[in-house]
This record gives structure tokens, C-alpha cells and sequence, in this order.
């Protein structure tokens, strides 16, 4: 098969630059078109460490330029700026993998988390980008909205126990997360001074990610009780999750069966941390059962770990691409973490 034109809009951002490091050595994939708001500048200057790797013009973002230059783009951009990209390029026939939340969830639950939805008709046709519970959809799909962070964390750690788990009881959700979760942009609240030597949860019990989660784990919003925190370190994600059970059964060997043919989950023996998954693609995945309280079922706590740009973003970003593609879903994703 000859190589595949793709195109990255937003990449001058923390998920774009991620995209550009793995498109840049891809297989099949052809960088061939790159944009963020302005344009007129090179990657080598928008990223510096990719001098002597690959320098190309960065343009200003134009649905018709991108459209006549590539098959498939990766919007890496806010939500709500990125639906107005994906409406035109889909109706050219371009393919989108969208990192943004624009197409995660039904229009009433966006619009009470988001903002107004502008383009239903797309949002009704996109398939959300998990390959443990959509793998058949993706191979198919010409839009897919790429899950956010902390739901792919807490989505693959819950999953396999949804069957044991005791219905109507709560779904606790305790994540922890590096600041390049909160984009490039600056903020008070991401502003060294406030982050280093610091530790603090924010948006507890309202993060837009809760909605998300209930969601796809096809629970009620109330049932899931999800609290962020944000550590002073760049990269990684580890979520906490405390659920309810019952039944007599072995969590280590329920995970592991669950688990068996994935490519990009792990499942550990022991605690899991954020280092041996930084620069991957993979989820690491820890359980342990706790039967002190055998009258309210037994108390299961799931430990889940991913590197919030790659599997939480951008190497997520593009496995999707090379299942809408048609190639092997590990084609060109890296698998060796930043370690030590
Ligand atoms: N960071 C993370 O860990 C994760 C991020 N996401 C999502 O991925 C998306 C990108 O996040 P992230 O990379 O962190 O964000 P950044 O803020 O780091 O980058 C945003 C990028 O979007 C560009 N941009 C903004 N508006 C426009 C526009 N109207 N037209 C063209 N380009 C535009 C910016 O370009 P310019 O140079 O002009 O500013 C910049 O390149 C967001 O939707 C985010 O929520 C999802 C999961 C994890
Ligand atoms: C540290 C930090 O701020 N993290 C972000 C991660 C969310 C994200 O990037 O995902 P979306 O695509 O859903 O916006 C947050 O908590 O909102």
C-alpha cells in the first residue's frame, strides 16, 4: 500500500507536538500538511526539538488546503473551535480524528457541560475512540471523537468489573494528572508557583469528565463521582477507582481474561505508577479485592495509569487513524516508556 497524507491542525500545541513525533516516524503515514491559528512560521521553530528531525511550513489553518492535501487530519484543538473545522472537512470526504470533547457525548449532556452545538448532524455519525469497546465502529468510521484523559483511565480500569458490580452503587473516581493535561495556554491556576511542591483537587464532583465516564460505562451521572487533582509533574495520569462487588471471584484473573488480546493494556501484579507508562500507548492496570464488608459487597480498588498526552490523547489519537485506515491498530505507536 502506498503511504497515507495526514494532516495535523493544532500543531503547534502540547497534543500536537506528540501527534508530530509519532506521524514523523510512521510507517504509512505522510505528514504532509500542518497548521495552527496563524501559520507562517516552521515546526523547527514552533518546536525546537525537532531541529535536524523534520522541518515543514506551518500554515494557517484552511479547510481547503487541508482538504486537498490530505485523506485523513488530526484536529488538536480546543472544543468548540474544532466543530467548526470537522462540519467542512467531513463534507469534503476528508476523515477526522478529533482530540477535542466536540463529539464525545449527545447534545444535551455537551451543551450542559460545553457549549452549543453547532453541527448535530456529524455528531450523530462519530464514533467514539476506544478500541476496547468500539474497535468493529472505528474500522468503519470516518469521524472519531478521541475520549478525553481521565475517562480513558477510569473507562478501562472499570470496564472488565462492570458485570460484578453491585448496580446503583457509587463509581469513586480519585485521578491525578500532570499539568500539560491543561494545554499550553497560561493560567493562574497551572502557573509554576501555584503547582510546584503543591497538591490540590479541582472541579470535584463536576469535572466535564464525570458525564463522559457515566456514559460510556452506561451508568447514571450521580453514580459517578470523579475527582481530579493536579500534581506537579508535565506527564502521567493515575486514577484511583474504588467500586462495589459481588460474587465470588478472582479480580487479578478476571482483569487479566478481560484483557488477554489487548494491545495496549497491561494488567500488573503490582501498585502501577506513571513512569512505565510515559511516552506509550499503554494503560497499566492494578486490582485488588478487599472483603471487609461482605454484607454490602466486597470493596474492589482498580489503580489505572496512562500518559495523559499519549494514550490519554495523542498515541490514542493515532491508533484510531490506523483502524479507520484499515492498517494494524499498533502500526508506528511507541511502546517503550521514558524510563528511567
Ligand atoms: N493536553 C492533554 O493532555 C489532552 C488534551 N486533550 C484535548 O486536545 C485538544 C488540544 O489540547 P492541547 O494540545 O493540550 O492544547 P494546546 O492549548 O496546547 O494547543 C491548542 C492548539 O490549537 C491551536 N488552535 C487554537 N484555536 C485554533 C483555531 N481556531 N484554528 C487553528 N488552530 C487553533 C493552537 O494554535 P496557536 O499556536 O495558534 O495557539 C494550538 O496549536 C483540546 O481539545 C484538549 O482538551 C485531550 C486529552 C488530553
Ligand atoms: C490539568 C488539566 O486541566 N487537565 C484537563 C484535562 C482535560 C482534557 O484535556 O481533556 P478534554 O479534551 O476533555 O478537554 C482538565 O482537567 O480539564
Amino acid at each position: 500500500m502506498s503511504v497515507i497524507n495526514v494532516g495535523v491542525i493544532g500543531a503547534s500545541g502540547y497534543t500536537g507536538l506528540e501527534l508530530l513525533k509519532i506521524l514523523i516516524h510512521h510507517p504509512k503515514f505522510n505528514l504532509s500538511y500542518v497548521a495552527n491559528t496563524e501559520g507562517g512560521t516552521t515546526l523547527v521553530s514552533l518546536h525546537p526539538s525537532l531541529a535536524k528531525v523534520c522541518d515543514l511550513d506551518v500554515k494557517k489553518a484552511d479547510v481547503e488546503e487541508c482538504a486537498t492535501s490530505c485523506a485523513l487530519v488530526f484536529l488538536a484543538l480546543p472544543h468548540q473551535s474544532a466543530m467548526a473545522y470537522v462540519k467542512p472537512l467531513i463534507a469534503k470526504g476528508i476523515k477526522v480524528v478529533d482530540l477535542s470533547a466536540d463529539y464525545r457525548l449527545p447534545q444535551d449532556i455537551y451543551e450542559k457541560f460545553y457549549c452549543p452545538h453547532t453541527d448535530a448532524q456529524n455528531l450523530a455519525k462519530a464514533v467514539y475512540g476506544l478500541p476496547e469497546l468500539f474497535r468493529k465502529e472505528l474500522k468503519s468510521a470516518s469521524l472519531v471523537a478521541n475520549p478525553g484523559c481521565f475517562p480513558t483511565s477510569a473507562i478501562l480500569g472499570v470496564l472488565p468489573f462492570m458485570e460484578k458490580r453491585v448496580k446503583n452503587t457509587p463509581i469513586i473516581i480519585d485521578a491525578k494528572t500532570g499539568v500539560s493535561g491543561a494545554g499550553k495556554k497560561l493560567s493562574e491556576t497551572t502557573h509554576f508557583v501555584n503547582v510546584n511542591e503543591n497538591l490540590f483537587a479541582y472541579n470535584p464532583l463536576m469535572h466535564r469528565h464525570a458525564p463522559e465516564i457515566a456514559q460510556k460505562l452506561g451508568v447514571d451521572f450521580e453514580e459517578v463521582h470523579f475527582v481530579p487533582h493536579l500534581v506537579p509533574i508535565t506527564r502521567g495520569m493515575l486514577s484511583s477507582i474504588y467500586i462495589q462487588v459481588e460474587g465470588d471471584f478472582d479480580a487479578h484473573e478476571l482483569l487479566e481474561a478481560y484483557y488477554k488480546d489487548a494491545k495496549h493494556v497491561r494488567v500488573s501484579k503490582n501498585p502501577v505508577d506513571m513512569k512505565n507508562v510515559a511516552g506509550t500507548n499503554f494503560c497499566d492496570i492494578y486490582v485488588k479485592q478487599s472483603k471487609a464488608s461482605l454484607e454490602k459487597g466486597n470493596i474492589l480498588f482498580i489503580s489505572s495509569a496512562i500518559d495523559n498526552l499519549m494514550r490519554g490523547a495523542s498515541s490514542a489519537a493515532v491508533v484510531n487513524a490506523n483502524l479507520m485506515m484499515g492498517l494494524d491498530e499498533d502500526l508506528g505507536i511507541p511502546n517503550i516508556a521514558y524510563v528511567p
